[in-house]
């Protein structure tokens, strides 16, 4: 199990990481979510040990990762760490090297790896020349070159095309499949919510949600009913107890009812107005349970509970 534990991160006055910890399972991908300058980056970069945490750990199996550990964790910096002027394939054997190979295994798994995500073609290119897609796929294979036992990435897929996207996720995914946990950070929430086994939301220095998209939809809050009564007379709804309209339009109404709220009391005051012909929880997506997250100062109080 990979660990993040209480991991605390002040620049001065500036408290940026107050107490953050959630776990990755073997073989599963963490959606690593938070608005800009929630803390991934420095969260990341703790594991690392490229910041130096004020407080907690993170482990790897049971232990503190330290600079020996680390050597086991493909790491993708948001900040993308190659050398422009080198060619792919050397540039991937250098970080093979880096991560103690011997230059003979080093060559043998740069050329795996490059031929794996498709970039045969170009592996006497200068890393200047490609496409910034190539470019990230020349990056994780700098990451993955070592065989990584971990795999920690800081947006990997920002500024991918969507085939681009694809292919990486793949990757992502064979890892997956071998028992690798991946941690990747990102703002794109459709994609988190695709790939991910489970997603950690970052606000205000703490995780405000983490879970399955699953379990964080199961929570009541961020849950929509929506009523379609085609015949209905405008504002049927807003008198309600305990009901909030968010939408309504032709006759199809969205209401947010508070918890504990009966639904079949909803339901009986629909059918008093017209025939209900569409009546159903709608699930939040994921954008919207982060924006209820990030919003809701009361998750803080609910996380340190
Ligand atoms: N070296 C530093 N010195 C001072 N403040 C810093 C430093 N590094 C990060 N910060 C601050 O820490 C906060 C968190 O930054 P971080 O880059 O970790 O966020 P992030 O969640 O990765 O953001 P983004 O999604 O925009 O990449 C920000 O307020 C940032 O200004």
């Amino acid at each position: 199990m990979l660990e993040f534990d209480g991991l605390r991160k002040s620049y001065g006055a500036n408290q940026v990481l107050d107490g953050v910890g959630f776990t990755v399972q073997p073989g599963s991908m963490f959606g690593f979510c938070g608005s800009n300058g929630a803390g991934k980056t420095t969260t990341m970069r703790i594991a690392m040990g490229l910041v130096l945490s004020d407080a907690g750990e993170v482990r790897w199996q049971g232990r503190r990762l330290d600079q020996e550990l680390r050597r086991r964790v493909g790491y993708m910096p948001e900040e993308r760490g190659l050398y422009p002027k080198m060619k792919v394939g050397e540039q991937v054997a250098y970080f093979a090297r880096l991560h103690g190979l011997t230059a003979a295994a080093a060559s043998k798994a740069s050329e795996e790896w490059v031929e794996r995500l498709g970039l045969g073609a170009r592996r006497g290119d200068a890393v200047e020349k490609l496409s910034l897609g190539n470019q990230q796929r020349v990056q994780l294979a700098a990451a993955l070159v070592s065989r990584p036992e971990v795999l920690i990435l800081d947006e990997p897929f920002s500024g991918l095309d969507p085939v681009g996207v694809d292919s990486l996720a793949e990757g992502l995914l064979d890892q997956v499949r071998t028992g690798v946990p991946v941690v990747f950070s990102s703002h794109q929430l459709d994609l988190v919510e695709r790939l991910c086994d489970s997603v950690g939301i970052l606000a205000r220095g703490r995780m405000v949600a983490t879970g399955t998209v699953d379990e964080l939809r199961r929570r009541e809050a961020g849950r929509l009913l929506r009523v379609v009564v085609p015949d209905a007379v405008p504002g049927w709804a807003a008198a309600l107890p305990g009901v909030r309209v968010v939408s309504e339009q032709a006759g199809d109404t969205l209401l947010d009812p508070a918890p504990g709220t009966d639904d079949q009391a909803v339901l009986a005051a629909a059918l008093r107005t017209g025939r209900v012909t569409h009546f159903a929880w709608r699930e939040p997506t994921l954008v919207e349970l982060f924006r209820g997250a990030v919003a809701d100062p009361r998750t803080d109080e609910e996380v340190a509970a």
